[in-house]
C-alpha cells in the first residue's frame, strides 16, 4: 500500500515537472484537468493508507479538509479575474509574439511587383538601407538597425515617395517576427510589435489594432486589458504613413503617442518630409514628446543602385548580369534620377516589359513617359486579343476614368478604398466601344489596382493604387490631359481642393508642370500664374523640392521662379546642371555649393558659373581637411562676374591665389595651403584650416581668424604651382 502512494505521489512530481518546465505543456489546457485528475487520486490513496494503517506512531490525515482546500484553490485559479494584469502580461508574454508573427508572415512574406503579377519574398529583395541623423544635421550614414540606440522614445523616419518608408518597417516587422532565425539583434530588447498603417479608415482606436494583432488573448480576456497589459511591457509600436493620415487613424495616433509615455515602449513613426513640419512635429510637440529624427538615403553610388537591382533581378526571370549590364550603360545623368528605391522598381519592370524604351533614353527628362507607354502597353496587350479597333482611344478614356478616380481619392485623401467604392468605380469605369461592345473595366482596373487585405483575416478586403505614386502620377496625366486638351476650366476647379488641403496634391501638382514642360510648354506659360500659386499652396517652395524636380525634368526649369529670391543649395552633384537651368527664370540671393571637389569635377561646374553672372557665391570644397588642390574648381570663377563670397577648401598653386585675390576680395576664407604661397594680395578675412603648408614650414605665416591680414604682411618664397613635398605626396597627400 505504501509502495502504491509512493508511486502516486512520485507520478504526480513528474508531471508537475514536466508541465512546469515545458511552455507547451503549460499551455496545455488537458494537463491542468490531469494533474487535478492525479491530484484528488493522491488524496483517496493517502486517505485509504492513512485510515487503514494502525499504531500510535500514524497521523490522522484530513482527507475531507484536504479535498475542500484543493477544490476551493482549483475554483479561485478558474474564477481568476480575467482583468487581472498579471494574467495578461503572462499570457502575452508567453503566447502574444507567436500569434501575431503567424498573422504577419501571412501577409508580408511576399510582395507584388508593381506591373504584372511577379512576387518576390519580401526579405530575400530587401537592400538594407542606410538612414542619415537628421538634427542636429549630420553627414554621417547609419545603418537602418541603429535607429533605436538613440535615447528618445519616438524615432521618425522620414523620406520622398517611394524612398522605401513602408518596406523598410515591414522588413522589421518581418525580422521581430522571423521565428527561424531568431529575432535581430537590435530588435531583441522589444518583446512585442504593434504595426499601424495611418491609410487605415477602418480602426477608430487603439484597442481596436490591439483586437486585431491578438484575436484570440482579446477574445478571452478582453481588448481594453491585453492593451493595459502590453502597455506595462516592451512593445515597439510602428506608425506607418503619417503624411496618410485621416480622421480616425489620427485619434489612434494621438492615442499612441499618449499612451506610451513609459520607457518601455518604443515608437517608431515613417512620413514624407512635407507632413513632418506641418502635422507631425506640431502633434508631437503638442504632447511635450521629443524625438529623433533620420532621413533614408537616396541611393547615390552606381554600386549600390546595381546592388538593389540584382536582388530583384533573380526574381524577374532576367538572366543574370542583364538588367544590371543595362543600367550601367544608361548615361550617368539617366542614373542620376533612379534614386529611390521606387524609380529601381520601375527601372526592373520598363526593362522587363519595355527593352526598347529604354536605349532611346538620352536625357533624365526621357524616362517619365516611359513609364505611362508601359502601362498604355499592357492595357494594349491584353485588350488586344478582344478587339481590333481604337485600342489608343479606348486606352485614352480609361487612363481619363482612372486619373479622375484617383484625383478624387487624393482630394478626399483616401488611398484605399472598400469594395463597394470599388464597384462605384467600376461602374464608371464601364466603357461602351463603338459598335455597341463593352469592354470589362476589370482589364484596367485590375492592371492599375492591387488588393490590400486587411490584417484581421475575416475582414474584407480593400483596393488601392499599386504604389500611391502611381495614384498620383495617374491624376497629374488626367490634369495634364485636360490643360492639352483646352479646358477653360480654371486650375482650382479642375483640382478641385481648398487652400489648406492643397498639400495633398503637391506631388501631382510636380508631375503636371514635369508633363507640361516636356510635352506642351506653351500650356505651362498659360496655366504658369495659377500653377504657381497652387503649388506654393501645396508647399513646393523649397529650393530641395524644386531642384530635385528639375534634375528629373530640365524642362520644368520654370519652376525658378518660385523659389527666386532664396538662397540655393547644391549639395549634390546632380543639382549642379539644375541651377543654370533655374536661373533662367529666377535669380537667388545667393547660390551655396557644398560638395565634394571630385563630385564638382564630374558636373558642369563651369555652366554654372557662367550663368552666374552677378550672384554670391559660397563655395565650400570637401574634404577639408584633404591636401589635393581645388585651384582647378576655382579658376573658372576668374572673370565670371560671380562674387565668391566664402570660400573652404585647399590652395597649392599660384594661379589658385590669384583667382581667389580677383574674385573673393571682401570673402570669409577658410584656406588649407597645399604649398608655400603669396597671399600677401589677398584681401577678406581668413583662417587656416588645419595644419596649412605656411604654418608648418620655416614661414613665419601667422593664422589669423576672421581678420584682416596683420600689416605689414611678411614676405613668402613666390612657388608657382608648387608640387607637394615628397613627405606630404608619400602619405596620399594628406597629414
Ligand atoms: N529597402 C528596399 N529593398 C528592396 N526594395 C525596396 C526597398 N525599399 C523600397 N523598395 C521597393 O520600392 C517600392 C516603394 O517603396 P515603399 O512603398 O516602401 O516607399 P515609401 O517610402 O513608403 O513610399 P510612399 O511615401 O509613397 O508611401 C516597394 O514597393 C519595394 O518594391
Amino acid at each position: 500500500m505504501l509502495k502504491d502512494l509512493n508511486k502516486n505521489l512520485h507520478d504526480v512530481k513528474k508531471m508537475r515537472n514536466t508541465v512546469l518546465h515545458n511552455m507547451d505543456q503549460l499551455l496545455n489546457e488537458k494537463n491542468f484537468t490531469d494533474l487535478t485528475t492525479m491530484l484528488f487520486g493522491l488524496i483517496e490513496k493517502a486517505d485509504i493508507f492513512y485510515s487503514s494503517s494502525l499504531g500510535p506512531q500514524v497521523p490522522y490525515f484530513p482527507a475531507v479538509d484536504t479535498k475542500q482546500k484543493l477544490n476551493d484553490e482549483l475554483e479561485k485559479v478558474e474564477n481568476l479575474d480575467k482583468s487581472d494584469i498579471h494574467r495578461c502580461i503572462s499570457r502575452l508574454l508567453l503566447s502574444g509574439k507567436e500569434a501575431v508573427g503567424m498573422l504577419w508572415g501571412i501577409k508580408l512574406d511576399y510582395e507584388v511587383l508593381l506591373l504584372g503579377n511577379d512576387k518576390a519574398n519580401r526579405q530575400k529583395v530587401f537592400h538594407p538601407l542606410d538612414v542619415m541623423v537628421k538634427e542636429p544635421a549630420s553627414e554621417e550614414f547609419l545603418s537602418y538597425t541603429k535607429i533605436f540606440e538613440t535615447p528618445e522614445n519616438v524615432v521618425v523616419v522620414a523620406g520622398v515617395a517611394g524612398a522605401g518608408k513602408t518596406t523598410l518597417v515591414k522588413n522589421i516587422v518581418l525580422q521581430f517576427f522571423d521565428l527561424q532565425q531568431g529575432t535581430a539583434d537590435y530588435l531583441s530588447s522589444f518583446n512585442q510589435l504593434v504595426f499601424f498603417e495611418c491609410r487605415d479608415r477602418s480602426i477608430k482606436e487603439l484597442s481596436d489594432v490591439i483586437d486585431n494583432h491578438y484575436k484570440d488573448l482579446c477574445s478571452e480576456l478582453g481588448k481594453e486589458n491585453v492593451l493595459e497589459a502590453l502597455l506595462r511591457i516592451d512593445v515597439l509600436f510602428i506608425i506607418d504613413g503619417f503624411d496618410e493620415i485621416n480622421d480616425s487613424s489620427k485619434k489612434v495616433v494621438i492615442e499612441i503617442i499618449e499612451k506610451t509615455w513609459r520607457r518601455n515602449c518604443r515608437v517608431l513613426i515613417t512620413t514624407r518630409p512635407h507632413a513632418l513640419e506641418e502635422k507631425l512635429e506640431p502633434l508631437l510637440k503638442r504632447e511635450d514628446v521629443s524625438f529623433t529624427l533620420y532621413e533614408i538615403m537616396q541611393f547615390k553610388k552606381l554600386e549600390d543602385q546595381l546592388a538593389f537591382l540584382r536582388r530583384y533581378e533573380a526574381f524577374l526571370c532576367a538572366p543574370i548580369g542583364e538588367m544590371t549590364k543595362s543600367f550601367e550603360s544608361l548615361s550617368e545623368d539617366v542614373r542620376n534620377i533612379f534614386t529611390e528605391p521606387i524609380n529601381l522598381i520601375h527601372f526592373c519592370e520598363m526593362r522587363k516589359h519595355f527593352p526598347e524604351e529604354i536605349s532611346s533614353w538620352k536625357t533624365s527628362g526621357d524616362v517619365a513617359p516611359s513609364k505611362l507607354r508601359l502601362y498604355r502597353k499592357l492595357i494594349q496587350n491584353k485588350l488586344a486579343a478582344s478587339i481590333d479597333t481604337d485600342l489608343g482611344v479606348l486606352v485614352d478614356d480609361m487612363f481619363a476614368l482612372v486619373g479622375a478616380e484617383a484625383l478624387q481619392l487624393l482630394r478626399e485623401n483616401v488611398v484605399t478604398f472598400s469594395e463597394a467604392e470599388l464597384l462605384a468605380i467600376k461602374q464608371r469605369c464601364h466603357v461602351e466601344l463603338k459598335g455597341g461592345g463593352e469592354v470589362d473595366h476589370a482589364v484596367v482596373l485590375s492592371e492599375v489596382l492591387k488588393e490590400h487585405k486587411p490584417f484581421g483575416l475575416n475582414s474584407s478586403s480593400r483596393y488601392e493604387f499599386k504604389h500611391k505614386s502611381e495614384q498620383e502620377m495617374f491624376a497629374g496625366h488626367y490634369i495634364v490631359q485636360r490643360i492639352i486638351g483646352g479646358s477653360a476650366d480654371p486650375l482650382n476647379s479642375i483640382l478641385g481642393v481648398p487652400t489648406e488641403e492643397m498639400t495633398r496634391l503637391r506631388e501631382v501638382l510636380l508631375y503636371v508642370v514635369a508633363a507640361l514642360s516636356r510635352d506642351s510648354p506653351r500650356h505651362l506659360t498659360q496655366r504658369w500664374g495659377e500653377l504657381k500659386e497652387a503649388l506654393r499652396e501645396a508647399g513646393v517652395t523649397g529650393v530641395r523640392d524644386v531642384m530635385d524636380c528639375v534634375a528629373r525634368c530640365p524642362d520644368a526649369g520654370i519652376l525658378g521662379d518660385l523659389v527666386g529670391g532664396e538662397r540655393w543649395n547644391v549639395v549634390e552633384g546632380r543639382n549642379v546642371a539644375v541651377v543654370p537651368i533655374l536661373l533662367r527664370h529666377g535669380r537667388p540671393s545667393r547660390v551655396m555649393v557644398d560638395i565634394e571637389a571630385a563630385a564638382l569635377r564630374r558636373e558642369p561646374w563651369r555652366a554654372l558659373v557662367a550663368a552666374a553672372w552677378g550672384v554670391e557665391v559660397r563655395l565650400t570644397l570637401r574634404p577639408l581637411d584633404d591636401y589635393e588642390p581645388h585651384d582647378d574648381l576655382l579658376l573658372p570663377l576668374l572673370n565670371s562676374g560671380v562674387r565668391l563670397v566664402e570660400f573652404s577648401g585647399c590652395v597649392g598653386t599660384c594661379a589658385g591665389t590669384a583667382t581667389l585675390t580677383s574674385v573673393a576680395r571682401d570673402a570669409v576664407l577658410y584656406i588649407r595651403m597645399a604649398a608655400p604661397l603669396d597671399l600677401s594680395a589677398l584681401g577678406g578675412t581668413y583662417e587656416f584650416l588645419g595644419e596649412s603648408f605656411p604654418a608648418r614650414g620655416a614661414a613665419p605665416l601667422v593664422p589669423c581668424v576672421h581678420a584682416p591680414p596683420p600689416a605689414p604682411w611678411p614676405p613668402l618664397p613666390h612657388v608657382a604651382a608648387a608640387p607637394l613635398p615628397p613627405a606630404m605626396a608619400d602619405r596620399g597627400g594628406g597629414r
